[in-house]
């Protein structure tokens, strides 16, 4: 039976989504519906889904609530082709920018607002650039997998970091090598991480650190939604790798620039380990409804 999706676009440096609103958590939509709608073509078209539930009516909610009683709204994210994600960095920036537009939360100046997801609660706060999200305590997912990607000349080490979802970041020689690459082919990882991997493409930027700030570009391919002009926890993955290969000394802020912009990172101790902190924008395009089987 075919039903209407009242649907908001919305996009974080060139990440985009479609987001939805169930409350109650009554209507989610298979994966089958989930790469409908992100198709670009016969759908809306989007990276991923994101749909705005009340933690209460989840049962992934119950942890969040339970967490931080503040987070009153989940973001449960799904990836373009149907798979679910436990994070998206971008995504949880647009997502407030919803929420806040739909009336369903808000933002006092200077506060934070919680968010329930997969990867555990994450806050929210205005920022110069946009909006700021606190990713919590990073770490080092203990490996160090092989990456062949096409256009890649050799099979070089990726560094593997967990900022609530997989990510395995890889340093290129050059922009020539960075530009040259063809994320339209799934990179090869090996061995193949359990839960499969965001990959990441990074490269200094010249000088690498310019006021305090270091500088990188990269270019992603995401798990679940293949290359994309931005990923967040991309980025922060990125920012943490190249630091920690460059070793003493390395800055604590970041700017990373994708192909669909800027984003910030910045690294900050915290009573509980070191939390990695991602900045950027996030904008609605356009509301819509869509026929769905
Ligand atoms: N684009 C997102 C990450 C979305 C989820 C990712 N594809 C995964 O499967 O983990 C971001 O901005 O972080």
């Amino acid at each position: 039976m075919p039903f209407d999706l009242r649907f908001t676009k919305g996009q974080g440096t060139g990440n985009d989504f479609v987001l939805f609103s169930d409350p109650e958590g009554e209507s989610p939509l298979t994966p089958a519906q989930i790469a409908a709608v992100c198709d670009r073509r016969f759908g809306v078209g989007g990276d991923g889904v994101i749909r705005a539930v009340r933690s209460a009516n989840l049962e992934a909610g119950a942890a969040a609530l339970a967490e931080d009683p503040a987070a009153v709204w989940f973001m449960d994210y799904w990836n373009a082709d149907g798979t679910v994600s436990e994070m998206c960095g971008n995504g949880i920036r647009v997502f407030v920018t919803y929420l806040l537009d739909q009336g369903l939360a808000e933002l006092p100046a200077g506060g934070w607002l919680s968010i329930g997801t997969r990867a555990g609660v994450r806050r929210v706060r205005r920022a110069p650039n946009g909006f700021e999200a606190d990713l919590g305590v990073w770490k080092l997912a203990g490996g160090e997998p092989l990456v062949r990607a096409k256009e890649l000349p050799v099979a070089r080490p990726g560094l593997g970091i967990d900022v609530g979802n997989p990510h395995v970041v890889v340093a290129l020689a050059d922009e020539g090598e960075l530009a040259g690459l063809d994320l339209s082919y799934v990179p090869v990882l090996e061995p193949v991480p359990e839960a499969g991997a965001n990959v990441e493409f990074v490269v200094p930027a010249e000088p690498l650190v310019e006021d305090g700030v270091g500088r990188i570009r990269m270019r992603v391919h995401e798990r679940g939604s293949g290359e994309t002009l931005s990923c967040g926890t991309g980025a922060v993955a990125s920012a943490l790798a190249v630091r920690y290969w460059a070793g003493v000394g390395a800055p604590d802020d970041w700017r990373v620039q994708v192909p669909g912009g800027v984003v910030g990172v910045r690294m900050v101790d915290e009573a509980d380990g070191e939390h990695a902190y991602l900045s950027g924008p996030a904008e609605l395009v356009f509301d819509g409804v869509l026929s769905l089987a």
